[in-house]
């Protein structure tokens, strides 16, 4: 449906992340949704806003480019890192490697870093930036969220979204931007879209 702020409709989507599905659903935005395949690896001395910024910008990008010339739709793309003293933490490998994230969190604060961009010919990007704080995790408890299985997925092994809302004392920022995709800053992109009949000169 075309909206006040998402004024072409639908438009497409470059993610497999099914919280970035649901986040764009909740505002109501029609979709389809495109897979792609970035490399997300980091490159040296690149600092976390920078690498954020070029892999949602390199989904988007992606995404555009796989779609056939004619009626090509905008495409939205985002990357998520949980940032704690400048080291970026992604989706851990495995349990032991999700453990040791959880530790590093534990009884302090780090940042969450999401960039969103959209691109229709051109390329925009925005930035979101949280601050979260852990209260401090005994082994057990860490241990017992790692069973449910749901912290594996997700950059820095947890989702606030899921049980690990148990563990955040305090959030400065965006919840959506957490989850995957900022839904202020997703809006303020896709109110720049022209309207079907802008395109059609009507
Ligand atoms: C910190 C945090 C992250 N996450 C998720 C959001 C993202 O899906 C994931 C970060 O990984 P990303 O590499 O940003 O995204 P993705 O690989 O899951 O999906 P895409 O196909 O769009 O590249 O972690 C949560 O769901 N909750 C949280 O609290």
């Amino acid at each position: 449906m075309e909206t006040l702020y998402c004024p072409f409709s639908p438009i497409a989507l470059a993610s497999a992340s099914p919280r970035r599905q649901a986040l764009l659903t909740q505002i109501g935005v029609e979709f389809k949704r495109l897979d792609v395949r970035v490399n997300e690896s980091s490159q040296p001395g690149e600092m976390p806003a920078s690498y954020v910024r070029r892999l949602a910008v390199a989904k988007a990008r992606a995404g555009w480019e796989q779609q056939l010339l004619q009626g090509r739709l905008p495409v939205l793309g985002a990357d998520t890192a949980v940032v704690i003293e400048d080291e970026i933490l992604g989706k851990p490998t495995d349990q032991i490697h999700a453990e040791a994230m959880l530790a590093r969190l534990s009884g302090r604060s780090h940042q969450v870093l999401t960039a969103v961009a959209l691109v229709n010919g051109g390329i925009q990007c925005q930035l979101s930036i949280s601050t979260v704080t852990f209260k401090p995790l005994t082994k057990t408890e860490r241990q017992a969220y790692l069973a449910s299985g749901e912290g594996l997925d997700k950059a820095g092994a947890y989702a606030i979204q899921g049980q690990a809302a148990l563990f955040i004392c305090h959030l400065e920022g965006s919840y959506s931007g957490v989850m995957g995709l900022p839904l202020y800053e997703t809006g303020e992109l896709l109110r720049s879209l022209p309207s079907r009949k802008e395109i059609a000169g009507e």
